[in-house]
């Protein structure tokens, strides 16, 4: 989608200036990763328009593979309004309803576009856009397992877009289609109707390798057959908290790709989210490799954080 995003503090139906971004829970996803210096791909569908102009010229600025992208002729790029405070009382007005990116089919994804991939990464937001949506992210999760990638996912419940039942009936399945689970504790509630704990106790019996929790506290709690392992966030100051979520996934799942143990991941990924809400947008604080190496050096006191 593209973003507009309100000047900071300013209530959105009072905002005049407004500053152009991108934003999506996958699209942040595969930003997050390009920068940290991983081959990326974003499948996803914008208008024949001047926001999809500009939606994909910024993944491709930002090394994300965008050949597989569609363009429909017919039906406008998503778009997304909303203001920007440090609390989490943010307007997040969606205007994607109809939109090139609801209008997602399955005949939209290719064999071609998945092979290759180690890790296929799926939002629960996509299939919430529409039926067609949704039996495209089935078929993207069969063109995974053919391709020998893993699959993560991570739910991304918006209320927006539906209700807890409607969510349960479309994600919930998809929790144990992932060997990786990143959820946020109350999601992992409303979509199994169990506690977090007991949730991810039950997908370890089954597909997932590993469940991690985001805890509202902003800690995470990464869960596999081996053991489990504490994450707390690192103390910024925080600007705007929206993408921490996606910034997290990114930090942690490079660690991951990169063979990291879950305690190096897991605290690469609170490295990258700490960096993402200390700026409005979703995201400007994504860093390169070299930026979460200082960033981290810097919250863990092994290092001063100028550097000259
Ligand atoms: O596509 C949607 O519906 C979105 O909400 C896009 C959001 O800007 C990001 O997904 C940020 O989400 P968090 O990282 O969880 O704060």
């Amino acid at each position: 989608m593209l973003l507009l995003l309100a000047e900071p503090g300013v209530p959105l139906e009072q905002a005049v200036h407004f500053r152009r971004s991108v934003a999506g829970a996958e699209s942040n996803v595969a930003t997050g990763l390009a920068r940290l210096g991983h081959s990326a791909r974003w499948l996803g569908r914008v208008g024949a328009d001047p926001a999809g102009q500009a939606v994909l010229r910024e993944l491709r600025a930002d090394g994300v593979d965008v050949a597989f992208a569609g363009v429909d002729e017919q039906a406008p790029t998503g778009l997304l309004l909303r203001d920007s405070h440090p609390q989490r009382a943010i307007d997040v007005q969606y205007y994607r309803s109809g939109s090139a990116g609801s209008r997602l089919a399955p005949e939209h994804i290719s064999a071609e576009a998945v092979s290759g991939a180690r890790l296929v990464h799926i939002s629960g937001i996509t299939p919430m856009l529409s039926p067609t949506a949704a039996a495209a992210t089935d078929r993207l999760i069969e063109l995974a397992r053919a391709a020998g990638a893993k699959v993560s996912f991570d739910p991304n419940v918006r209320r927006k877009l539906g209700g807890a039942a409607q969510w349960a009936q479309t994600a919930g399945p998809l929790l144990r289609e992932a060997e990786l689970v990143l959820a946020g504790e109350g999601e992992l509630e409303l979509l199994t109707g169990r506690s977090a704990d007991e949730a991810a106790a039950e997908l370890l019996d089954g597909r997932a390798r590993t469940v991690v929790i985001k805890r509202a506290d902003h800690s995470a709690t990464a869960v596999t057959a081996d053991g489990r392992w504490d994450q707390p966030p690192y103390p910024v100051p925080v600007a705007d908290p929206v993408g921490a979520g996606d910034a997290f996934a990114a930090g942690y799942l490079s660690g991951r790709l990169r063979g990291l143990p879950e305690p190096r991941a897991l605290a690469e990924g609170a490295c990258v989210a700490a960096l993402v809400v200390q700026t409005a947008t979703d995201t400007d604080g994504l860093p390169s490799a070299a930026g979460r190496e200082r960033a981290l050096a810097a919250f863990t006191g092994a290092a001063d954080s100028v550097h000259r």
